[in-house]
């Protein structure tokens, strides 16, 4: 359930329309709802009432500050992947103790960093990070509490780019040499392991895939408690999937169910790492058509959206509804379209041949479901600034992003004093050319 519904005949985001908010700030801009955020994170957190449960919400779904502070005044934690999410989930004020730092890459640098910060654990995915931890943690003194990230090899039955679990995906440790590493990790002077934790792909609308890994890090637990290392939190990671195209993922009760019934026996503080499930249904990106465009055999609407501001259909043809601002009535006839950005490229296509009714150049339509992997994945492809963010709450909404300027996008080249000196021209010479 979100909060974008129409009333009057025109879509409002919680109390405000949407109009209102496109003449304040321009198109594209992604409007979030605070009810609908709140809402998710309060489902998912009763799915867990009167467990040992924690919730690191996944910053990389949505890390804009006022999104963090939101979910973190409501009790979430965060789960981050780089130095600069802790250093957003730390502005946004949730407190070091509520943080975890996932990721298969970390720089040695922001291990020092999350170290200093006093984190609650981090989440180690390989020997050689296990003994630059245990290196950098010993030059500052300290025992590092760290989790260890195993691979179950499970299908998580989503698409193949954002499968995480499987033997041939990049992430975690092997299940099959887990015990061996951990005891090597209990053999490291300045190093703490506490957690077993697993992720095993996003936008799961399975729950069988779950079952299968949490029943193998329960028996993994299992083992190495037998072997004299005191696992006392598992972290099961995130992937709930929302629904896109009628797609029906599992509750959180039920997803829930399955947790508690596996994991609850060992006696261990259950750790989740929801993103999209919190944050996707929250965000739509609001557009204007500019301009429609009858060819031979399809008609093209090109709207002032891109693929560098909302990537999911190019990269993983993922599915955003569309929704025209003015609502038209019951039983208005439908025909196929083409929704496309004005980018180079004809992957810069939101939408191929998708029923819609006539959409006249100038008015506005929101993509729904697209508060999760949307602004954060924007570039300035093709030198289109990075759109803003305004976020709703009741009758009332802020910019929480301002939409970039041209000044701040071409400030941040420079151009080298070779190329700039008195009377030279500004043409790069072609490599392997002499003089
Ligand atoms: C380690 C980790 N935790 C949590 C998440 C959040 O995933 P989702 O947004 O699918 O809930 C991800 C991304 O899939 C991840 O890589
Ligand atoms: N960016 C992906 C999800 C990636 C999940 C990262 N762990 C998407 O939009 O679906």
């Amino acid at each position: 359930m979100d909060h974008f519904n129409y009333r009057n005949g025109t879509l409002h985001a919680e109390d405000v329309p949407l109009s209102e908010i496109a003449s304040a700030v321009g198109t594209p801009v992604y409007v979030y709802s605070t009810a609908t955020l709140r809402r998710h994170y309060k489902v998912f957190t009763d799915a867990f009432a009167g467990a040992r449960a924690s919730v690191f919400y996944a910053v990389k779904a949505n890390s804009n500050l006022a999104v963090l502070k939101t979910l973190g005044d409501m009790g979430a934690g965060a789960d981050v992947v780089s130095e600069g999410e802790l250093r957003r989930a730390l502005a946004a004020g949730i407190p070091p103790s509520r943080i975890v730092f996932s990721g298969v890459g970390k720089t040695a640098e922001e291990l020092i960093f999350a170290l200093d910060t006093g984190i609650l654990e981090i989440n180690v995915e390989s020997v050689n990070e296990l003994e630059l931890l245990n290196t950098v943690a010993g030059e500052r003194g300290k025992v590092a509490e760290i989790a260890i990230r195993v691979n179950p090899d499970v299908d998580a039955k989503t698409h193949h780019k954002i499968s995480t679990g499987k033997k041939e995906n990049k992430f975690g440790i092997d299940i099959a040499y887990a015990l061996d590493i951990f005891k090597r990790a209990q053999a490291m002077p300045n190093l703490a392991p506490v957690t077993v934790a697993a992720h095993i792909g996003s936008q799961l609308t399975d729950l069988e895939p779950y079952r299968a890994a949490f029943q193998r890090l329960a028996d993994l637990v299992r083992e190495l408690r037998a072997e004299g290392i005191p696992i006392h939190r598992v972290d099961l990671g995130g992937g709930l999937g929302v629904p896109y195209a009628g797609e029906t993922p599992p509750l959180p009760d039920a997803y829930a169910a399955v947790a508690r019934e596996i994991i609850e026996p060992l006696d261990v503080e259950m750790l989740f790492e929801p993103g999209r499930m919190i944050v996707g249904n929250a965000g739509i990106l609001l557009a204007k058509v500019l301009f429609v465009k009858q060819g031979e055999s399809r008609r093209f609407v090109v709207v002032d959206a891109a693929m560098n501001d909302l990537i999911r259909p190019a990269m993983y043809d993922g599915y955003h509804g569309l929704k025209p601002v003015i609502e038209r009535p019951e039983g208005t006839p439908m025909s196929p379209a083409d929704i496309v950005g004005p980018i180079c490229e004809s992957g810069d296509t939101f939408a191929k041949e998708r029923p819609l009714p006539l959409l006249n150049d100038g008015e506005l339509v929101a993509f729904t479901t697209a508060g999760a992997y949307g602004a954060v994945m924007a570039s300035t492809y093709n030198s289109r600034p990075l759109v803003p963010e305004v976020l709703v709450d009741g009758d009332r909404f802020a910019v929480i992003r301002p939409r970039q300027t041209y000044e701040e996008m071409l400030g941040a080249d420079r151009i080298p004093d070779w190329l700039s000196g008195p009377g030279e021209q500004a043409v790069p010479k072609l490599a392997g050319m002499s003089g």
